[in-house]
This record gives C-alpha cells, structure tokens and sequence, in this order.
C-alpha cells in the first residue's frame, strides 16, 4: 500500500530533525551489543551472586550451558487494579523459559501509581515524575547485565512509557512488554460520570457516590475507559512490542496465561534465531510515526503527547506538536471508546479491537508496513486476534484476522470514519502552546470565548464552583500546574463541576499549563499551556477578567487583551508556600530536583536529559 504523503512527510520530518541524536544512539545499542555480556564474562564472584538464588539445574543452564537468561521487569502492586495480576505472572514466565531451556529472573519491581487513587490529591504532583522513577528502577534492574532478553510487566499510565523509556536505555536487548488486560465491565463510564454531576450539585450523597465508583471499578484489571492505560496497550500493538492482539484479553483466564507464555516463546525466539530485532532497533521514527497514528486514529490520552516525546527522546527521536497536529489532520477517527464515545475496551474489544484499526491505518496507508516488530510477520500480525482452543489435538494459541467491525458505534472502516481528522489538535496564540482532545468534546463546543476567571490552584476552582460563582459563561484559567511548579498534576476532579455548569448551557473552558486525565473528555481543554506560568509563561499575565478565546477549528488560544497592555504588564508570582503546605505528607519534597531539571511539557518533562 502507498504511504499516505502527510504520513510520509511527518516521518521525514522526524527524520531529518533526529539525525544527530538517532544515529550517536544507533552508535550505543551498536556498542553494547557487541559488548561481550552474561556469565563467561563477568568475575566469579559477580556470576556466583547473581545466580546464587537459582534453582541448582537453572544455575548449571545459566552458568555452564550458557542457557539464555531473561531479565524481568515487574510493576506489581495491589495499589492500581490494572497491576495486581502481575503478581503471579514472574511464577509463569520462569516456567516457560525452564520448559524452553532457557532461565529468567526479576530483574527489579519498578514503582506504579494509580492515578484514580490519588487523583485530585498532592500526591498526584508526583505522578507525572513516577515516570522517569521507572525508567531509573527499571535500568537499575537490567543493570545487572547478566540477560539475552526483558519482558517488561506493566499496564497504566506512567508505567508503560516508564519501562520503554528504561528499557530503549538497553537498546541493545530483545524485549516484549507484557499487560494484565481490562477488568470485565460493571457500571458503565457514562453512567459513573452522571452519578459524579449529581454529586457534584449536591443531588446525591457519598453513600450513591461510593456505590457507584465501586462499580464502576470493582475488581483486577485495568479500569475500562479508554485513558492512559489503555492508549498505552494501544500504542504497544501499534509499536509491534506486544504479543500481537494481547491488549485487551481480560486477566484470570487461560487465554491471558498462554498469551504471557506466548512472550517468553517471543523474546526466546528472537534471542535463538539471532534476528536482530532488539527494542532500539524496532523503535525507529516510522514505529514511533505508527504510535502517533494509532494514538490519533482512537481519540487516545492527552498524556501521550508527552510521554510519547519522551519515549522517542529515549531512542535518539526527536518529535513535537507540530508532528502531532500535522498528522491528526490525515489521521481519521475510527474509533469511539469512552470519553470519545459510550463504548469501554471490552466493547472495542469485541467490535474489533487494535487489530481493526492498525489494518484499517495500514491499508489506508496511515502506518508503516515496512518496520521491525517482535514478531517475525511484521506488523500485519497486529491485525489478527488471538485465541486459545482447549482439547485433545486442539489446545494452542491461533490467531484469526480480525475481519469486519463488528460494532460500526464503536468502530469504523478508514473510508466512512466518525470524523476525517484525529482526536487531537494543537492551539498556539499569545497564551503559549497547549493541546486540546476535541474527540470527546461536543461538536458546539469546539470554539468558547469569555472572560476569564484565574485560579491558583484546582481546590480554588472548586471551591468558587460550590459557592455558585461560575454559573456563567466563563474560561477557568488554573495555573501554577506545569512540570517546574508542582510537577504537573492531572486537574481530572474538575471535569464533574465544569461538565455541570456545561449542562447547564454555559459555554465554558478550561485552560491549564496541568495535564487531565485520559479519561477527561467533555468540557474543552486547553492543557500542557507551554511555556508553563512557572517558568515566565504567560499565563502568568492573565487577569480576571481579560477574555479569553479557545478555538479548536482554527488552532488558537489566545487572551483578547489590548496588545500594549499586554506589554505593560508583569508576570504574577507563585506562592511556592501553598504547594509546599499541602504537598507535605505525600513525598513531594523528594521530587524537587526533578521539578528544577524538567524540560516542557512539549519537551516530554523529560527530567533526564
Ligand atoms: O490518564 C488517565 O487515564 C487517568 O490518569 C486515569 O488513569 C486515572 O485513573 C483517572 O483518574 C481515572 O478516572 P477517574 O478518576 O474518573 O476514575
Ligand atoms: S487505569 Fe488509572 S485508575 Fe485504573 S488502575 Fe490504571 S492508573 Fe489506576
């Protein structure tokens, strides 16, 4: 199929503007590919303590036979729904290396935040950092040097570009990334967001509130919107990191069990077969191009258009909104799964899934055919969906194309889409640089002009909602949120009284140098406003008052203020006390260096570099 030309001027563009950075990153995985590594290699001492713990006929495989050896990254916890199967998943993954003739260890447990946990609380300020502390935790682990290959264990938000950010700093080693799967479905997303409005208004008590989110979110697996988690499992089917078709089998079920043993056959395979497919071979620019198609094509999380910068940053890369704004104009829409739609995965699963939209974007000529993926077919075998058949002469994994949709409100062909352009716009004006997902936004939404109202903080906006002060049209300016101020929360728990006061016919917005959820969506949002109010954006400037116009058609942000005026003006401070007060108790202290050293969000909030 021919490339779609925006498709392949987005990647030249990439390209041309990552040589330098790609080609000395090429260099490196070159190196320590070459790097004679593992047991024959290392003192005696150093090969003595770190297979001391091994099982005495794993130990003679590893040491004597020089048997393959996996390095495990595991993100394991009970905190977040979506990681409490891993726990048993190392138990599996040694059994099948030990049935392969090979051997596998942890290599280290990396952190995860649940997002639903402390959305809307100071420990959200560090989530977004909980990101880089993986890819620290995970280069800590695969440090030891003693493996072949890494299967990397992790779902949700910041945990998934954590481990590939970690993992493409060993760029030299096959590795397959690994899910849990989404828990089945209870109360539907819309329903659960209806509950929060009532709440919201004071119309029901914490007792429904209670019963409804517990609902909504009642056992293991990963919640079923369609937010950051689940655009990360998305962009890994598109990124051929996964077993193919593996996103969305849901856990405790034989299928999720042979699809994790499927993994280690995969690293294994191409350890064996000496294909050379390690991770920073596979993600060049068009895989990560594919990422951005993919992520456009599903309305996916808003957090990509930071984390992903950082993962190709990882990899020599070099991306931006403008790559993102360039291809969501050829990009359609083929999929509406909530907040783009009432649909959750399990839902897209069933119409579908990621195989229909990789081979719809691939025969519309919207990815690149022509990449490495873990998996010897290419990426043509992300468009077929696994099965496993039980019974004499029968049992094994089969995978069968994914054929038509079969649900057209939740998924659509390339040639009749829900909208011909993507989920995602950029706005630029006199205010910076910001992101809108105008996918989940009602269509009259789309441009919003009014007086704006500056808030300092997310608990202020609240606080002037209860007492009744927004029932206008009004642009709710929340600042001091980016990456050097507080570490750039999610302001999700605003979505409910915005949504309200749009219910009740008032154009509103939101603009914010913050992020939101992946799984915010109705109310407009201008977010990740670069550069942020901290570090002299100026958002800094706005007053209450000033109008202020929001326009997703045209690609603008701007404050309608006098331009001499403008000039006249000096930045507002930030009152550091505030964050520091409520932030303690939660850690916040430890992450200041990060805060000091992060680069933009458009930058990726790469705290690295
Ligand atoms: O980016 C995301 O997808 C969100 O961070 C998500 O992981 C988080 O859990 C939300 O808070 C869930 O939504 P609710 O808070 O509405 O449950
Ligand atoms: S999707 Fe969000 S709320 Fe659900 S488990 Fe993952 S981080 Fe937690």
């Amino acid at each position: 199929m021919k490339l779609h030309p925006v498709l392949e001027a987005v990647t030249a563009r990439i390209r041309e503007r990552s040589a330098p950075t790609r080609s000395a990153y090429l260099a490196r995985i070159e190196a320590a590919a070459s790097r004679d590594r593992g047991a024959d290699r290392m003192g005696c001492a150093n090969v003595a303590h770190a297979f001391a713990a091994l099982p005495d006929n794993d130990k003679f495989r590893v040491v004597a036979e020089r048997a393959p050896n996996i390095g495990i990254v595991n993100s394991y916890n009970d905190m977040l729904s979506a990681h409490a199967p891993l726990g048993s998943f190392p138990h599996i993954i040694k059994d099948e290396a030990r049935k392969l003739g090979a051997t596998a260890q942890v290599a280290s447990g990396v952190p995860a935040m649940c997002d639903g946990v402390t959305q809307g609380t100071a420990g959200m300020e560090l989530s977004l950092f909980s990101r880089d502390v993986i890819a620290m935790a995970t280069a800590v682990g695969l440090s030891h040097d003693v493996f072949d290959a890494a299967l990397m264990l992790g779902i949700c938000d910041k945990i998934v570009p954590g481990l590939l950010i970690g993992a493409l700093h060993f760029g030299h080693l096959p590795t397959v990334f690994v899910p849990g799967g989404p828990m089945p479905s209870g109360l539907s997303n819309n329903e659960k967001a209806k509950v929060r409005e009532q709440a919201a208004q004071g119309l029901v008590g914490r007792a429904e509130l209670l019963e409804a989110e517990s609902k909504a979110y009642h056992t293991q697996g990963t919640c079923t919107f369609y937010g950051t988690a689940n655009s990360n499992q998305m962009l890994m089917e598109a990124m051929g990191l996964h077993v193919p078709g593996t996103a969305f089998i849901q856990p405790q079920q034989q299928l999720r069990e042979e699809l994790t043993r499927e993994a280690v056959r995969t690293a294994l395979g191409i350890v064996k077969a000496r294909r050379f497919a390690p991770i920073g071979r596979i993600v060049d620019e068009r895989c990560i191009a594919n990422a951005m198609a993919a992520l456009l094509a599903t309305g996916g999380s808003t957090n990509h258009l930071i984390h992903w910068v950082a993962v190709a940053r990882a990899a020599g890369i070099v991306i931006d909104w403008d790559d993102f704004d360039r291809l969501s104009g050829a990009v359609p829409l083929l999929s509406r799964v909530y907040p783009n739609g009432s649909a959750d995965v399990n839902a897209f699963q069933e119409a579908g899934g990621p195989g229909y939209v990789i081979r719809e974007l691939l025969d519309a000529g919207l990815m690149h055919e022509d990449v490495l993926t873990v998996r010897e077919g290419g990426i043509r075998e992300y468009t077929r969906v696994p099965d496993w058949a039980e019974g004499p002469g029968k049992a094994g994994l089969k995978w069968t194309d994914v054929g038509a949709s079969r649900d057209d409100t939740v998924v659509r062909p390339a040639r009749e889409p829900f909208s011909a352009t993507g989920g995602l716009r950029l706005l630029q004006g006199n205010l910076g640089r910001s992101v809108i997902k105008v996918s989940a936004v009602p269509e009259d939404r789309h441009v919003i002009e009014a007086p704006a109202r500056i808030f300092d903080s997310q608990e202020a906006l609240q606080s002037a909602f209860k007492a009744g002060e927004l029932d206008r049209d009004v642009v709710c300016v929340v600042r001091w949120q980016g990456p050097q101020a507080n570490g750039m929360p999610e302001l999700h728990k605003l979505t409910p009284p915005l949504a309200v006061l749009q219910g009740k016919g008032f154009r509103v917005a939101l603009v914010t140098d913050g992020r939101m959820s992946g799984a915010s969506g109705k109310v407009p949002a201008a977010i990740h406003v670069s550069p942020e109010a901290a570090a002299g954006g100026p958002l800094a400037k706005l007053r209450d008052g000033d109008v202020v116009r929001l326009d997703g058609v045209a690609g603008t942000l701007e404050a309608r203020v006098d331009p001499q005026e403008w000039d006249r003006r000096g930045p507002a401070k930030m009152d550091a006390r505030q964050a520091q007060d409520n932030g303690f108790g939660v850690g916040r202290e430890l992450f200041a260096g990060m805060r000091r050293n992060a680069t933009a969000a458009e930058e990726g909030a790469c705290t690295w570099l």
